[in-house]
């Protein structure tokens, strides 16, 4: 194997390590995880259309994109001062406030997507 080819690689290990490192540090990530895990489920359940798939799977991958952004964040913040700094709350705190909207459109795409059929199934 060359090395281009090789740095390629362990690029790509380096990423499913931090994955998984923020996995286990962060209760957060596995929370949001966990969501993912049954809105797939339920998309199985409810048969979803390739649409409502492309919306919820980009939608899920937007929440877990934010959360490991705001891991790598944080230990950025944490990592430049250890002291009480505005600029250091401003960074963690927009981080996440990124967070939140994301996991808040979550909620309303999987209401928009599921509620209607989850109503029509105990109609
Ligand atoms: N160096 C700092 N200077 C000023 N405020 C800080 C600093 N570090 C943290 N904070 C404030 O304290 C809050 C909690 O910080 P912490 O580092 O525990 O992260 P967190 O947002 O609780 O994330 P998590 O629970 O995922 O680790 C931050 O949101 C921020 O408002």
């Amino acid at each position: 194997m060359d090395s281009k080819n090789r740095s390629l690689l362990s690029s790509f290990g380096c990423a499913i390590q931090g994955i998984y490192q923020a996995f286990q540090q962060e209760a957060n990530l596995r929370i949001h995880f966990a969501a993912a895990a049954l809105a797939l489920a339920a998309g199985f359940v409810f048969k979803l259309a390739a649409g409502e798939w492309a919306i919820l799977l980009l939608t899920i991958t937007l929440v877990i994109f934010a959360e490991l952004i705001n891991t790598a964040l944080e230990a950025n913040v944490n990592l430049a001062t250890k002291k009480q700094r505005p600029e250091a709350k401003l960074a963690k705190d927009a981080a996440a406030g990124a967070v939140l909207l994301t996991a808040l459109n979550a909620v309303l795409i999987g209401l928009l997507i599921f509620g209607a059929k989850i109503l029509e199934f105990y109609r």
